[in-house]
């Protein structure tokens, strides 16, 4: 079988070998092995249990980036706390493709009171033998039009991020979370860390690439319908406030997150959204 649900986590497995498991969980991609090789970061400390966003792979965040005083909704909303749907697997040509759905209906009291709107999400994933589709629906189904943000929080697996360096950002205007907001252009050809980073580079293009080490291998991501493009990595410090991340993990990732975050998505009455990224190894 190309899909198969057991605990709460689908398991999609290709023909070339790829697999890409999901958690039920934020519909929260928690695997993707392509190449013989596990390209997403989990941390050794992340929670599995459905009591804490996981932390790492792909956690969905909708409908808020951050924190809104106005909206009481955790950090990055309910979607990556939620139990989803799994609506079921396609197979098609060279691809494996599973659905998982939420509505509003799912969501607590205390959710719905914070962001009181009719909606129903539908998340697909699709796998070939180098690549990861993740491609997210939104559907108003209230009679006003609603606000929201998304992103796709994808944490790459990396032996060491000071040989990484993401392509694409030269000359965007970012702002920089590590420095209260602070708006600034982007220098650099090739973003690399060395230290805390928490930039959100506005309006990027949507095709970037991620360079996962000096030796000539890349992720390449291609965003569609996501305006805005995060770079985070932690560093020192933040990763021995997180409880559920190693110490010296920030060492073996990077998370580079397609979204629309610096500004509210508006969708009318009715209406569907979409967006999403393809990653693919090369
Ligand atoms: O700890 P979390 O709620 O999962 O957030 C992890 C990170 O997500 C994004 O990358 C934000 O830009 C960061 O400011 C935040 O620290």
């Amino acid at each position: 079988m190309p899909a198969q649900e057991e605990n709460k986590v689908v398991t999609l497995t290709h023909a070339s070998g790829s697999s890409v498991k999901v958690s039920l969980f934020g519909a929260t991609v928690i695997s993707w092995i392509a190449k013989d090789e596990e390209r997403l970061f989990v941390s050794q400390n992340a929670i599995l249990d459905g009591s804490k966003a996981i932390r790492g792979g792909i956690p969905l965040v909708f409908p808020i980036f951050g924190t809104k005083s106005h909206i009481a909704l955790p950090q990055h909303g309910f979607a990556r706390n939620s139990y989803w749907d799994y609506l079921g697997v396609l197979t098609d040509n060279d691809e494996v493709k599973v659905r998982f759905g939420l509505k509003d209906n799912q969501l607590t009291k205390e959710q719905r009171q914070a962001w009181s709107h009719s909606f129903r999400l539908t998340y697909t994933v699709t796998l070939t033998a180098t690549s990861l589709k993740t491609f997210l629906t939104v559907k108003n189904e209230d009679s006003d039009t609603m606000e929201f943000n998304t992103l796709l929080h994808t944490y790459f697996r990396v032996k060491d991020v000071a040989q990484v360096s993401v392509l694409g950002l030269k000359s965007l205007t970012f702002a920089d979370k590590v420095a209260n907001g602070e708006t600034s252009i982007e220098s650099r050809d090739a973003v690399t860390v060395a230290g805390e980073v928490d930039r959100v580079y506005q309006n990027a293009p949507d095709h970037l690439q991620v360079n996962t080490d000096n030796q000539g291998h890349q992720i390449l991501i291609h965003k569609e319908g996501m305006k805005d493009t995060v770079v985070w990595n932690p560093w020192i410090e933040k990763a021995k406030g997180m409880g559920d991340f190693g110490d010296e993990e920030y060492h073996n990732m990077i998370c580079v997150e397609v979204g629309s975050v610096a500004q509210w998505v508006q969708l009318k009455s009715g209406q569907t959204w979409q967006g999403g990224q393809t990653l693919a190894v090369v």
